[in-house]
């Protein structure tokens, strides 16, 4: 970006983050107050009173100190929001203020010095390249076009599962549903399933989830070449390959496709499969949910509950609970605002996908009671494509299985520990035996 056009922005969040502040103060809850947060110490700031489960010790800092907070992450300051409504005020009203993200050092070295769009900072190349994703792969034909593809892949998980209900074998449904859903995405990203399975894609994906900064994954996937041209997202960017972008000369380069893959694999491979995990595990602990939902998938009007328990998990189970970072330090507590009583009762911790019945919350960004997806312009442009996903193969393990804990287990006995990666999966895998019953 211009650098010009970056100190003005930069000026612009300053004095909007001090309107917001000072608007705040005067009609908030606290009228008249500074802005509160817990006191920080010479050096880490408030970095001691952050758990491995950071969202979790926002929340309660929240509580404390209201839903909009300051702190400070060593020597850095941030604002901290948990509630629905200063979330907009961040989101939509000043949603371009606040949409840069941090420059994260190690990340140019992964990416090749070319950023792809979800590390990238607000600007015409960022824009132009959500443009194109939006435009080119994200549509609902492309989507539609690939349903024959999941229907395979689906074809196959179900038989494996029949074949180990058969057998009385326990399986480990974290570990197949993750592969199943990396299937069914990689061959709309990068095409045919055989060709990247020789990589081992997905292990190495985990790998950079967690240690994000040590190989080139070009090292690992011998661009494109390895690939068949058919429709899938590569051969679409492929199209504009060496083109112009924008008029600002930017251009769509070898690395910038390379780039905008790693991006979709990243942001899509754990992501989707961490909900399904949750959905299940809650759907097993909650017997009168599962064959509620069990009931309705073989009616006709079985698309209303299988989105209300969707949504619970989602508001539950958020998988990344504080969304993207954002350069103004802005963190927004999507978790927490899944948990606030204001917004939802008292029972916010029970798993009650009926409280979604005559509310119309939707999940694409513009009711901030629930955005997993995030919102306003950096809002996730792969969220059709995952609630299509996940539902579909939600609705073949509840509709075609009764699943049974192993050692005669007992519901309650479930492991709900969450383990703080980028995506906030369990921390153990969830270990079922599947009852075939169709
Ligand atoms: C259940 C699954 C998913 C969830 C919960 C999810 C959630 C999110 C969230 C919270 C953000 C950050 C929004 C913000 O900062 O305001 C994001 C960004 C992003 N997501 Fe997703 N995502 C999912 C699946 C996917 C899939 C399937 C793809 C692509 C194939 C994808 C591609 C992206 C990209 C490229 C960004 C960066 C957008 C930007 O910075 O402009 N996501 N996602």
């Amino acid at each position: 970006m211009d650098p010009l056009a970056e100190n003005f922005l930069t000026i612009l969040a300053i004095f909007c983050l001090f309107y917001i502040l000072f608007y705040i103060s005067k009609h908030g809850k606290g009228k008249g107050k500074a802005l509160l947060g817990p006191r920080p110490l010479p050096i880490i700031g408030n970095l001691h009173m952050l758990s491995m489960l950071p969202h979790e010790s926002l929340y309660h800092l929240a509580k404390k100190h209201g839903a909009i907070m300051s702190i400070r992450l060593g020597s850095v300051p941030a604002v901290v929001v948990s509630s629905p409504e200063v979330a907009e005020i961040f989101l939509k009203t000043h949603d371009v203020v606040f949409a840069s993200r941090p420059k994260f050092q190690v990340l140019q070295s992964i990416y090749n010095g070319k950023m792809g769009i979800a590390f990238t900072e607000y600007g015409p190349y960022w824009r132009s390249l959500t443009k194109f994703c939006n435009q080119q792969l994200f549509t609902a034909s492309k989507i539609e076009s690939f349903a024959p593809s999941r229907k395979e892949v689906l074809t196959h998980f179900i038989e494996s599962l029949k074949e180990a209900a058969a057998a009385k074998e326990v399986v480990n449904i974290s570990k197949k549903v993750g592969n199943l859903n990396a299937k069914m995405i990689l061959n709309m990203i990068l095409g045919p399933v055989k060709k990247y399975e020789e990589f081992n894609l997905k292990e190495i994906i985990e790998e950079l989830l967690y240690m994000v900064g040590v190989f080139n994954l070009a090292d690992f996937v011998p661009f494109l070449g390895a690939f068949d041209l058919q429709d899938d997202f590569i051969s679409t960017m492929l199209t504009e390959l060496n083109k112009q972008i924008n008029p600002n000369g930017d251009i769509m380069d070898r690395n910038c496709i390379k780039a905008i893959t790693i991006d979709m694999i990243v942001a899509s491979l754990d992501t989707s499969t961490a909900p399904l995990e949750w959905a299940l595990l809650e759907l097993i602990k909650h017997p009168r949910v599962m064959l509620k939902l069990q009931k309705v998938l073989e009616r006709i009007i079985k698309k209303r509950m299988l989105d209300m328990v969707l949504k619970e998990t989602l508001r539950l189970y958020l998988v990344t609970p504080m969304l993207l970072p954002r350069e103004s330090r802005i963190i927004v507590n999507v978790w927490a605002i899944g948990r606030d009583p204001n917004v939802w009762s008292n029972n916010v911790e029970e798993f009650f996908p009926e409280r979604f019945v005559n509310r119309n919350i939707e999940l694409h960004g513009h009711d901030f009671k629930l955005i997993p997806f995030g919102s306003g312009c950096r809002v996730c442009p792969g969220r059709k494509l995952a609630l299509i996903t996940v539902k579909l193969i939600l609705a073949q393990l509840v509709h075609c299985f009764d699943w049974e804990l192993p050692g005669g287990m007992s519901p309650n006995e479930l492991d709900m520990t969450e383990k703080f990666s980028s995506t906030l999966p369990r921390k153990n895998n969830l270990c079922a035996k599947p009852i075939y019953c169709m």
